[in-house]
């Protein structure tokens, strides 16, 4: 390999062949081979070839290269006459405005001839674009003082430093991104991407192409190649948000992906790895869906090391007054009026079952802002849902005590079978008590 590699002829052959952009320049940046992938990256006319690092494509490649290197140290490397690849990333755009660029950059070590400079460069576009889309969350404060849920960010500070995989088991709307990105930003990959997917948000049959990417070719309509979001994820962090939405077809690709580190992009048979870390959420409990045979065991319990069970807000209530000071603060600064709450208006959201959790009582208080009557958030100020809850309940004053109780009973039971589309035991759930309790009160109070 090492004599083949001293004929300049054969080397240009294969080089000439592969579809990664491949340059070779002195080290003191004078191009001495560019093969034909990279001109057409550079979007360089056909046989033209770049004279000096310089002259590629109007792009100062020349001064992006030097910079990363300095950057990355590389030309104390090379005055180390140290061997081997540096791998930087860069991205570069175009003039056109279209492309972007990693570059892999090293130095090469020649028997005769001194060093030469090697870089590779691929097209990512795509991987761009998705680390975009990641990059738009900002760092967000979990409020609380529950002490159930101050423990479940006891342990969240304890696994982020660590590699384990964390799934996070907790109803639609309690904060699973919201602590996703915080486990994130606590690890020691907070400098690398966090990728989010929600896996219930993608059909089922484009999941396999989202989550691994595909080839030009792969299927109609695969008009290019297209990194997955394994990919944009390498080194960061993947949060999966309702993983047990991924279908059974795809868990054992996934399996392999998340054991081995490594996977065929569709239509591909080349395998590529990654080093991603797995953070996962589901509001449906898994443990479950295995049993029901919907999900593999043996992807729950890799996805599963550290489990965090996030308590609903109707189990934490101490956190409402908390939190609607934090939404009311938050929906100022997005330019809405300052407001107060009648004690009236926050007795109801007190009440309240929060079936959609701190995302409907962020909503709620939105609406509120909107209705809000010279400043003051009154009963009629809140949503409908909520004013039904406590009218289906509420009783004249002058009624017994153990009547009042009993039609509030009622008016909760009527409002969570709404709610939960007649299911009983969803409507239990929403209500914080099991299936017989609900069944046996229904009876009592003529609702069965
Ligand atoms: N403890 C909290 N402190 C501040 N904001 C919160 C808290 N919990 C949730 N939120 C806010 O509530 C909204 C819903 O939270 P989030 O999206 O994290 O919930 P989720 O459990 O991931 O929901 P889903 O399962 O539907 O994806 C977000 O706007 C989030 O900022």
């Amino acid at each position: 390999m090492r004599e083949l590699l001293q004929n300049e002829d054969i080397l240009e052959g294969l080089l000439a062949g592969i579809d990664q952009g491949v340059l070779l320049a002195t080290v003191e940046g004078q191009i001495l081979f560019a093969n034909e992938a990279l001109r057409h990256l550079m979007e360089l006319p056909a046989g033209e070839t770049p004279r000096s690092l310089n002259d590629v494509g109007g792009v100062n490649l020349k001064l992006a290269i030097t910079r990363g290197l300095i950057e990355r140290g590389f030309d104390d490397a090379v005055s180390r006459r140290q061997k081997g690849v540096v791998e930087l990333e860069r991205w570069l755009d175009l003039p056109s405005g279209r492309r972007c660029f990693r570059l892999r950059t090293g130095i090469v070590e020649r028997e005769r001839g001194g060093a030469v400079r090697l870089v590779l460069l691929r097209d990512v576009t795509e991987m761009a674009r998705l680390r975009e889309g990641a990059a738009g969350s900002a760092a967000q404060d979990f409020i609380t003082r529950d002490p159930r849920m101050l423990e479940v960010l006891r342990q969240l500070r304890q696994a982020a430093p660590t590699e384990a995989y964390v799934l996070m088991q907790g109803e639609s709307g309690t904060g699973k991104n919201v602590l996703a990105r915080q486990l994130h930003r606590l690890s020691p990959r907070a400098a690398q991407p966090l990728v989010e997917v929600n896996c219930a948000a993608i059909p089922s049959e484009l999941l396999e192409s989202e989550f691994f990417g595909h080839v030009k070719g792969a299927f109609t309509g695969a008009t290019g190649d297209r990194a997955g979001r394994f990919a944009a994820a390498d080194r960061g962090t993947l949060f999966l948000d309702e993983v047990g939405e991924v279908p059974l077809n795809l868990q054992a690709k996934f399996l392999k992906a998340v054991q081995e580190r490594s996977f065929e992009p569709v239509g591909s048979n080349r395998s590529q790895t990654v080093d991603v870390r797995i953070v996962s959420a589901s509001n449906r409990n898994l443990k479950d869906a295995v049993e029901a045979r919907q999900f593999r065991a043996d992807l729950y319990y890799r996805l599963s090391v550290i489990t965090l069970h996030i308590p609903p807000l109707r189990a934490r209530k101490a956190d409402i007054p908390l939190l609607i000071d934090h939404f009311l603060d938050r929906l100022y600064t997005r330019g809405y009026a300052r407001a107060v709450l009648a004690p009236e208006a926050l007795r109801l959201l007190l009440d309240y079952p929060w079936p959609g959790n701190v995302r409907e009582l962020e909503n709620a208080l939105e609406h509120a802002l909107i209705c809000a009557v010279e400043g003051v958030i009154q009963t009629e100020s809140l949503p409908q849902d909520i004013r039904d809850y406590h009218s289906q309940g509420a009783l004249p004053a002058a009624l017994h005590r153990s009547e009042d109780a009993d039609s509030h009973l009622r008016g909760q039971i009527l409002f969570a079978l709404k709610r939960c589309d007649g299911n009983k035991a969803a409507a239990a759930k929403m209500l914080g008590i099991d299936r017989t309790t609900l069944w046996r009160r229904m009876r009592r109070l003529g609702l069965a």
